[in-house]
């Protein structure tokens, strides 16, 4: 609803209030056009001031009427935001909080805008799939200039107060009461002329070599895109707002808009919106939830073990004010890490203009040094009998209370917590490299750990800027689980006939940052071998025929073995499934080696290539990990399917635009990928991961019902099992 009164005399105040964020919901809007009509048509009133309820101006458009038209009831947007410019009186925008979207364009609307120093402004709708079709994508560039236009519309990133005032945005930053600012502002500017306040009447200011400028920013713009339309369409409408009048202007943004706006992506997007909210909201299965479980602050953590991950997560920690006691035992990576650590904190204040975080770090060799923290991160080597040991050690000497966590990537986080005193403190938190870039956090509890500690852990997540997902413990828990079988799948399409380049091309094409094999060079085959090596699956020489490729009963590659045989191990040395120029280098080139010894793989284990379409790829490699998603969906591992699709946005490059692999799933319809996974399996009697998953047969049997309707037929299917 919107508020109206009478101040100072002759201002208009009109008031935004609908919570959480003074979205423009349909009754807002009906409030907005009755109350400045109101304002107009009173004599008394000689200027206007808009602001927002509860230190908020406006989040923009309420994005959950746009799941049907039916739901874009009330005054459009356009039309109320074309009265409020063509106003006779001055008419004020008062931003306090944020201004983002549909409530940017309400203010570029306005004849004036006076911003609070620590409010943000933004037109954030392409990571929504749209763009500002409220006649923003029109007025921005006319007010700012197109290159700073294009830059804040086609990434959508939230600006401050200070960088509006330089590039014109706003006209004044109020340090205090920005609404007693702008009454006071509104008093002095009434009755003035208002020709030269009117966006829409502006002329784009002209840039030299336009034409060069929107070809380079296009180019741009696909490469980063990944498939994305959205920034495409920003990129088309701005170039309207440098080229046309202001009227056909705005008849091209409502083209654009309408094809974004019943897209396939501008649908995932919003969802993903959602669903990065829903996973703040956890649950376990014993009931505890988000709510009810409350935390208690961390004043000083510990990292154990600065190799890779333990350096980030010692940064990450250290970001947050947080006192961080880092131990390592070797010395030479010691030395390193202690060098590597303090680079990165540097480079971080740089990127982000805080302060350097170093005073809170210290270093030690001696696990004795943690006795008084509040939290431990263990980041040491993924081996079991190394870590047990450990988590003994910290048991022995860390306070009473504190809480222990690791960072393992794939072991049994209750085993762990089994050799402690107090194993409802252990939990696992799943960090991804660089553990102080990567936004995701998989938090593991397993059925002791406390929810005060999953609580503390989400709390800790969010403070380091993460997206904290919680979930249960299994092999892998819900992101690595899910790996498993579409990097197995992509193996046996090398064996079949495909390439590491045909595969990672379709995977790219479908919007993955990295194709399958790429990523497998960034983060080491040595890896898994190992891991391999553990688990007794790997032969030398990686035996001949078809026996060779079973192991325990099921089809096995051991393509990924015998390239660590021949030290092949991926970036690290060089050379993998591609070739690079040096160790370390990240340029990644087809290597025509790779072709003979694919070809004498397949002739000692008497395979014939075949030729494989991009379409088998990503319906083999997607719908197999998609399989495993439900199975993490019965298993109870995770709590709905907004859980798997934010780790996989988050953590494994899964392209935005199209919702995360369970929304994708429900996107393509959830009979046809049964019906697919029937085919391959069929075809493929020893690949149980192609096997259908009961609760996908479920949900079809169900009449597919849409993504968020799944956990009535997940908690019937658990009832039962
Ligand atoms: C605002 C924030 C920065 C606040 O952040 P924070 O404090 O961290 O809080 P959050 O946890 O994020 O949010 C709290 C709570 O609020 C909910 N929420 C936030 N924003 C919105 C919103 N805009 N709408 C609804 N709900 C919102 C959020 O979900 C949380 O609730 P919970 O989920 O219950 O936990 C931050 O929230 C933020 O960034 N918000 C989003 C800002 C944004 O993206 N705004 C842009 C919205 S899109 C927009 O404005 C577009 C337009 O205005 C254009 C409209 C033009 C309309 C023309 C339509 C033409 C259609 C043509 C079709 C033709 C087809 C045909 O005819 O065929
Ligand atoms: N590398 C990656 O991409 C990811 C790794 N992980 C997990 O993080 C953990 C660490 O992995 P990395 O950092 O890659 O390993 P790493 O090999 O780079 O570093 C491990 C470090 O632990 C040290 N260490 C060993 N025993 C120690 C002890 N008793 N006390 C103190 N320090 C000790 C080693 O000297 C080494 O510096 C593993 O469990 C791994 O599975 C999780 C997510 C991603």
């Amino acid at each position: 609803m919107t508020q109206y009164s009478r101040v100072s005399g002759s201002v208009g105040l009109i008031t935004l209030k609908n919570p959480p964020v003074n979205q423009l919901s349909a009754v807002v809007r009906h409030g907005i056009v009755d109350t400045v009509q109101k304002a107009l048509s009173d004599p008394k009133v000689k200027s206007v001031v808009i602001c927002g309820q509860n230190g908020m101006f406006c989040g923009g458009a309420d994005i959950k009427e746009f799941q049907t038209l039916a739901n874009m009831r009330g005054p459009p947007l356009i039309p109320m935001i074309h009265s409020i410019e063509a106003a006779d009186k001055p008419v004020v925008a008062a931003i306090e909080g944020g201004a983002f979207g549909g409530g940017l364009e309400l203010a570029l609307g306005c004849h004036y805008r006076i911003a609070h120093s620590k409010a943000k402004v933004g037109l954030p709708e392409v990571t929504l799939g749209l763009l500002p079709a409220a006649g923003g994508s029109q007025r921005l560039p006319r007010l700012i200039g197109v290159p700073a236009a294009l830059s804040l519309i086609t990434t959508g990133r939230h600006i401050t107060a200070a960088e509006a005032l330089q590039l014109g945005l706003v006209d004044q930053v109020a340090d205090h009461n920005t609404v007693d600012a702008a009454v006071k502002f509104a008093l002095s500017v009434a009755g003035q002329s208002l020709d030269a306040r009117r966006i829409s009447n502006f002329q784009c200011p002209p840039v030299p070599n336009m034409d060069a400028l929107f070809e380079d920013v296009m180019q741009k713009v696909r490469t980063t895109a990944r498939g994305a339309i959205a920034p495409i369409a920003c990129v088309q409408a701005v170039r309207a707002a440098a080229t046309l009048p202001y009227t056909q202007g705005m008849q091209r943004e409502k083209e654009l808009m309408a094809t974004l706006f019943t897209s396939g992506q501008a649908r995932a997007l919003q969802y993903c919106f959602f669903a990065q909210r829903v996973v703040g909201r956890w649950s376990m299965p014993s009931g505890a939830r988000w709510d009810t479980s409350k935390g208690r602050p961390i004043h000083k953590a510990a990292v154990i073990g600065l190799g890779t991950m333990g350096r980030g997560i010692t940064v990450a920690l250290a970001q947050t004010g947080l006192s961080v006691v880092a131990v390592e035992t070797q010395e030479k990576q010691f030395m390193e890490a202690k060098k590597a650590v303090s680079n990165m904190l540097e480079r971080g204040a740089k990127r982000s203009g805080k302060p350097l975080a170093h005073g809170k770090i210290t270093y030690s060799q001696s696990l004795q040094a943690v006795a008084d923290v509040d939290l431990v991160i263990e980041a040491v080597f993924e081996d079991m009998g190394l870590k047990k040991k450990v988590f003994q050690q910290l048991s022995a000497v860390c306070k009473p209370g504190t809480f222990l966590c690791t960072n393992t990537s794939t072991l049994d986080v209750d085993e762990l917590a089994s050799q402690t005193h107090q194993p409802e403190l252990v939990v696992g938190m799943h960090f991804f490299a660089p553990a102080h870039i990567m936004k995701l956090l998989e938090v593991v509890y397993g059925p002791r750990s406390s929810p005060e500690l999953v609580a503390v852990v989400m709390e800790l997540g969010k403070k380091m800027g993460k997206v904290s997902v919680a979930v249960g413990n299994c092999r892998g828990f819900v992101g690595n689980r899910m790996l498993k079988p579409y990097r197995d799948q992509a193996y046996f399409l090398l064996e079949e006939g495909a390439t590491p380049q045909l595969i990672d091309q379709a995977l790219e094409e479908f919007g993955f940052a990295m194709g399958a094999f790429k990523v497998s060079d960034l983060s080491g085959l040595d890896v898994g071998w190992k891991v391999r090596k553990e688990e007794g699956l790997v032969q030398p020489g990686g035996g001949s025929g078809k026996s060779a490729r079973i192991r325990n009963g099921v089809r096995y590659s051991p393509l990924g073995d015998l390239m660590c045989e021949q030290g092949r191990f991926g970036q690290k040395t060089g050379r993998g499934w591609y070739q690079y120029d040096k160790p370390g280098s990240r340029d990644a080139r087809p290597d025509p080696w790779m072709h003979s010894f694919l070809e004498e793989y397949r002739a000692r284990h008497g395979l014939v290539a075949r030729r494989i379409s991009n379409q088998e790829v990503l319906e083999r490699c997607l719908y197999a990990m998609i399989n495993e998603g439900f199975r993490v969906l019965e298993d109870g591992i995770a709590a709905g399917p907004e859980d798997i699709d934010i780790i996989y946005v988050f953590g494994y490059g899964w392209p935005r635009h199209r919702g995360g692999p369970m929304f994708y799933a429900n996107m393509v319809g959830l009979e046809i990928v049964l019906e697919r996974l029937e085919h391959y399996a069929q075809a493929n009697p020893d690949m149980p991961t192609l096997q259908p998953c009961s609760l996908l047969r479920k949900l079809v049997a169900s009449g597919s019902p849409p993504v968020n309707k799944w956990k009535e037929v997940i908690k019937n299917v658990r009832s039962q099992l």
